[in-house]
């Protein structure tokens, strides 16, 4: 299983998403959703063993959680206007602290990036942060490791154009969350998310 959480720092919180205008009123919600193909569109198919939660701390009421399951996913198509009117519909419903289903595979609720990332330590999932000067990913997952890792399932943590903030850093160290560094350049999410799959699809394939 792979996931990837994202801080979403301004992406909207109600249903109000105005589809052409996703970068300025909807608080960068183009990032999200080329995030959201990035993590689960293939040629002709989707990604099953993939989960994608994008957590909103933008206007009016944040935050609030989206969680997009690969193995449930339905008419979903990789263009940022499509999943664009598939979030608006999830953000349009009310939400509480429990996960509930807005469209096939797409759920919400009223949960907080800290929660979600202490749920996956919980259940013992390999949790890594995306960083600019992490530890090069290829020290940490390679050919020796993955095969003793894999079964516990990746969850790779992201920023958006902002990043996290320091308390989130600060957050994230206190629980020993390594940092992985994928590139020498800064990337935007949606190519992180690219290079993570192609780099577990090598170790995986063995190709
Ligand atoms: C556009 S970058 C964020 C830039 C922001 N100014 C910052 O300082 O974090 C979006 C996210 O992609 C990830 N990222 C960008 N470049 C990376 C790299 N070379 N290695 C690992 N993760 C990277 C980080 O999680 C980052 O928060």
């Amino acid at each position: 299983m792979r996931e990837f959480i994202l801080k979403a720092n301004k992406a909207i919180t109600s249903g109000n998403v105005n589809l052409k205008d996703l970068p300025g009123s909807c608080g960068r919600l183009d990032l999200v959703c080329r995030c959201i193909s990035s993590a689960f569109f293939l040629s002709h198919d989707i990604r099953r063993d993939t989960v994608f939660y994008s957590v909103h701390y933008g206007e009016p009421n944040p935050p609030v959680a989206l969680k997009f399951v690969g193995s449930e996913l339905k008419r979903l198509s990789p263009d940022e206007r499509s999943i664009a009117i598939f979030i608006k519909k999830a953000l349009s419903k009310e939400h509480n602290s429990k996960w509930r289903e807005s469209t096939p595979g797409i759920y919400h609720a009223k949960k907080d990036f800290r929660e979600i990332v202490l749920e996956k330590i919980e259940k013992g999932r390999n949790v890594y942060f995306l960083h600019l000067r992490g530890k090069p990913i290829k020290d940490v997952i390679n050919s020796r490791t993955y095969n003793e890792i894999k079964d516990r399932g990746f969850v790779f943590i992201l920023g958006d154009h902002i990043g996290l903030t320091e308390e989130d850093e600060r957050f994230l160290n206190d629980l020993k969350i390594e940092k992985l560094s994928l590139s020498p350049l800064e990337l935007h999410a949606n190519q992180c998310i690219d290079i993570v799959h192609n780099i577990l699809d090598k170790l995986e394939y063995r190709r």
